[in-house]
């Protein structure tokens, strides 16, 4: 006699304790790549190599988003380029798929370190903040010198924290082509890159950071789509204002003024390959230096 069929709600238990496992399962994955413990390369030929795997149910989307610096615009595109839809897992690719996906992937794998990365944010954030500290901690990593044609805060000094330049300077440096990117920031001064020390710094095999506003990083994205773009968040929006009020450096009407500004930039924080959570100067600014540092795939 064929054993009775189990009734319909122990089929739904056991589908449900099934479903959890495999999220379960599928999140380990995910952690141990995103913890760099493992590469993408491995987790995705684990879903080939076993269609049962956690491995084979992640998705595409979320096992490339998994490798550091690798943010949520670069994997559209390259979704795109790969012709792999967003839904697909890693264990549903067709052979054509796999071969370009695994392709990708080791070139990423051997590939180098993120030469420049640009760090932009919301106005008092930390930017200033974060990248004179690694200026002071971290030699190796040329700070960028931006011209401005604003005049120095009290205990800036010309050269170091600005190139301090005059309207008449500013664009002979646009018409002789030597800034990288320039903008007018906070509708009021203007502020460029200069191109040249980025050049030779890149050329000796320095790593560059660049601490500009949200249009010179999306102006550098074009110029440079190897640059790795980081938006330093706030822990909080209230925080956001704190450090801001806390400056001083403005006077009410301007920190309202900035604080909207704020807001617009902080919704463009997804255009960026990486978020940078600034809690502890010392630590964001670790995490910003770690990524101009570490081979890309770990
Ligand atoms: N596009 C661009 N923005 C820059 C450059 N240098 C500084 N900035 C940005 O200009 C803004 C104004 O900086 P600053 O005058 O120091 O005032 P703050 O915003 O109060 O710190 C900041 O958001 C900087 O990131 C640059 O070379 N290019
Ligand atoms: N991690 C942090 N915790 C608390 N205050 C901070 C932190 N980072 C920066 N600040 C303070 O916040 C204010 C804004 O920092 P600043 O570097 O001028 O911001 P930005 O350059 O992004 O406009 C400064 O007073 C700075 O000392």
């Amino acid at each position: 006699m064929s054993p009775r069929p189990a009734p319909p709600e122990v089929d739904r238990v056991a589908a449900a304790k099934a479903a959890v496992a495999a999220r379960r399962a599928r999140a380990a994955v995910k952690n141990s790549v995103a913890d760099r413990s493992r590469t993408a390369l491995d987790v995705a030929e684990t879903g080939w190599n076993d269609p049962a795997s956690a491995e084979a149910t992640l998705r595409v989307t979320e096992l490339l988003t998994s490798i550091p610096t690798l943010g949520p615009t670069r994997v559209a595109k390259l979704m795109d380029t790969l012709a792999i839809s967003d839904r697909k897992r890693v264990g549903g690719l067709g052979s054509r798929q796999r071969v370009k996906l695994r392709e990708y992937l080791v070139t990423r794998a051997g590939g180098e370190p993120a030469r420049l990365v640009v760090l932009a944010g919301p106005t008092a954030v930390g930017k200033g903040t974060v990248s004179a500290y690694i200026r002071e901690n971290y030699p190796d990593v040329l700070l960028s010198v931006s011209a401005t044609t604003r005049s120095p805060r009290p205990g800036e000094v010309d050269g170091v924290h600005y190139y301090f330049v005059s309207d008449e300077e500013f664009d002979r440096k646009i018409a002789a082509g030597e800034l990288l990117e320039w903008a007018t920031v906070h509708n009021s001064y203007r502020y460029g890159t200069p191109r040249p020390p980025i050049d030779e710094a890149l050329a000796a095999g320095r790593r560059v950071l660049l601490e500009i506003d949200l249009q010179g990083a999306r102006l550098v994205r074009q110029a440079m789509p190897e640059a790795i773009l980081v938006f330093l968040l706030p822990p909080t929006w209230e925080e956001l204002v704190r450090r801001l009020i806390g400056r001083g450096t403005e006077d009410a009407a301007e920190q309202s003024r900035r604080l909207e500004t704020a807001k617009v930039e902080m919704a463009a924080q997804d255009e960026f390959d990486v978020k940078v959570v600034n809690h502890d100067v010392s630590e964001a600014a670790r995490e910003v230096v770690e990524l101009m540092a570490v081979p890309i795939s770990h």
